[in-house]
């Protein structure tokens, strides 16, 4: 492909070069830049891309695209300035692959909490509904049958774009995607055309990389203040930023909610371990999914296919018969009654959820015995939080590890304990070793009891130092709560 063909949207502020070469293939990471490829010099949270400029050169690079020009060494080599390396990757990578984003209907889904359960649910209701789809997600991509493994909540604009082009390819007519607040800020969604964007909710998290609240919530809005006039902008109005997230969209403005008067409305008429039973739009329907914040996610769900012009009664019907994603609210129940609970909940509204949907759906008499961590290098803020969230409403709590990453664990742990009231300290417990903390947890329980494991879900490995080793929370349970399965 010539580099020209890839220029077209780009605010050019100085060119150095020529632009009728012919180009291999676009990168933002020097240590895999080969022959003839354009390099993206990208200012990170680590380190700055315009370091490696040179070194790219060497290497075979033919055109860089960067914020500051740096002396030019090389004259075989094209030099383009622009304001923003990363708003020109998005937009270049969809020239590359040839804006595949126009070819299907893109659907965004963002919020704090729910973008996985939403898109996967969509994308499962669509393919029931026969159509031909594609997921973008925390847990796992898909193009229609064929998974991708995910690396990000919402990829690069590079392996986002491949994973559209092969969508489009493949004769997809919907891709249901999360869009994260990092994605947001970082442009990695620049130069898509969604068709419609849905908001689950706004809560405490990721304030380590936005820094503030009003930060967070404004990377949020840029996703709806961008979508085009033929898209839709759907807003869950019970959280009090639903509105602000449709107030200066030029899409048509739809809500959903279980409290007030909504476009889609949902109410809960009965709430247990065997799912929920909601009165959905006036139809009576019950459903897999069980706690009262899958009401909402269904009705995000519902909302959304009725958006794309879906027929009523058949998505219901297909809906009551779904499951959620992997590892949200996922239970086992042993051989003696225990029921052991893994579920993604890393922030102190998740914890606070899942945590109330088990105090709504428990008999009464039975403890509640919490298992959490929280990761390291990320939000520090909500560390004492979540553990207060969790000693608030369980008898037991064991704090343990979550993917330490680079920070050593018992100070996490130590965060956490910060937020352990001295009356709450009694019912606590401090194992750094997460699957000795399940074991404990499992040991401690007796017949009815429910264990909740919170905080990995899906994920299959602990993540120490760079390494990721094995590890599976579900697992762990199933092996120590039933012995001889
Ligand atoms: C904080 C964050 O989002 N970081 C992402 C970001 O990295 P960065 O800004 O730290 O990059 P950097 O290391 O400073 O490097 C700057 C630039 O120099 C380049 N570089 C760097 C070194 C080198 O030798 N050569 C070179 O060219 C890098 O490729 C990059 O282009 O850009 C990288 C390339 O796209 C991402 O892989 C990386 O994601 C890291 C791994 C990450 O953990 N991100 C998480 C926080 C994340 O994005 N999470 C969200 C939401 C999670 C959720 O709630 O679901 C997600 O969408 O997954
Ligand atoms: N609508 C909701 N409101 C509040 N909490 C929710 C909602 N949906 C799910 N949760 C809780 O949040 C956890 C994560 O859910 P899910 O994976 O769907 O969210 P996510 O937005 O994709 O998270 P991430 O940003 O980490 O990918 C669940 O395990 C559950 O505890
Ligand atoms: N995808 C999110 C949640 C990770 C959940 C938890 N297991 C952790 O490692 O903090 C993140 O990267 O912040
Ligand atoms: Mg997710």
């Amino acid at each position: 492909m010539q580099l020209q063909e890839l220029l077209y949207g780009i605010t050019i502020k100085e060119l150095v070069g020529r632009t009728d070469l012919e180009i291999n293939a676009l990168n933002f990471d020097s240590r895999k830049v080969t022959e003839g490829d354009v390099f993206f010099a990208i200012v990170g949270t680590v380190s700055d891309g315009h370091q490696f400029i040179s070194q790219t050169i060497a290497q075979g690079a033919s055109v860089i695209i960067c914020e500051n020009l740096p002396e030019i060494e090389d004259y075989r080599v094209t030099y383009i300035k622009v304001e923003n390396t990363s708003v020109a990757l998005g937009i270049m990578a969809g020239n590359y692959f040839g804006n595949p984003s126009a070819n299907l209907k893109l659907i965004g889904i963002t919020g704090t909490n729910g973008k996985t359960t939403i898109a996967t649910i969509l994308f499962k209701l669509f393919k029931e509904l026969g159509f031909k789809t594609g997921l973008i997600s925390t847990v796992e991509n898909f193009v229609n049958d064929k998974a991708v493994p995910a690396t990000h909540t919402t990829p690069n604009p590079i392996a986002l774009n491949a994973l559209l082009k092969d969508m489009v390819d493949t004769g997809c007519d919907y891709c249901f995607m999360e869009v994260s607040s990092h994605a947001v800020s970082q442009h990695r969604i620049e130069g898509l055309t969604f068709s419609g964007g849905v908001f689950s909710n706004l809560t405490h998290d990721h304030l380590d990389f936005h820094k503030t609240f009003d930060a967070y919530l404004k990377a949020k809005k840029t996703f709806f203040d961008t979508l085009p006039k033929s898209a839709f902008a759907l807003a869950n109005i019970d959280d009090k930023n639903g509105s602000v997230m449709l107030q200066n969209t030029k899409a048509h403005k739809k809500s959903y909610a279980l409290k007030q008067m909504a476009d889609f409305k949902a109410k809960i008429i009965e709430n247990g371990f065997s799912g929920l039973h909601l009165d959905i739009d006036n139809e009576d329907v019950y459903f897999k999914l069980v706690g009262s914040f899958n009401a909402y996610n269904l009705l995000a769900v519902y909302g959304t296919a009725i958006l794309l012009e879906q027929d009523k009664l058949k998505v219901l019907t297909l809906l009551s018969r779904l499951t959620g994603a992997e590892g949200r609210f996922d239970y086992i129940t042993s051989p003696n009654n225990i029921i052991g609970i893994v579920d993604y909940a890393h922030t102190p509204d998740a914890v606070q959820n899942v945590l109330n949907t088990i105090a709504n759906i428990r008999k009464g008499t039975e403890q509640v015995i919490t298992v959490i961590g929280c990761g390291g290098d990320r939000d520090k803020t909500k560390r004492p939080i979540m553990a207060q969230v969790a000693c608030d409403w369980s008898d037991k709590v064991i704090l343990t590890s979550d993917n330490p990453r680079t920070e050593d664990p018992q100070a996490i742990i130590k965060d956490m304990e910060e937020g352990v009231s001295p009356t709450n300290k009694r019912k606590t417990l401090s194992i750094l070793d997460r699957k000795e903390a399940i074991k404990t947890a499992c040991h401690l329980a007796q017949s009815g009891d429910i264990i909740l494991v919170a905080g990995k879900g899906h994920e299959k490995y602990q993540e120490i130092n760079g390494v990721r080793n094995h590890f599976d929370d579900k697992e762990i349970l199933l092996e120590q709560l039933n012995p001889n399965s």
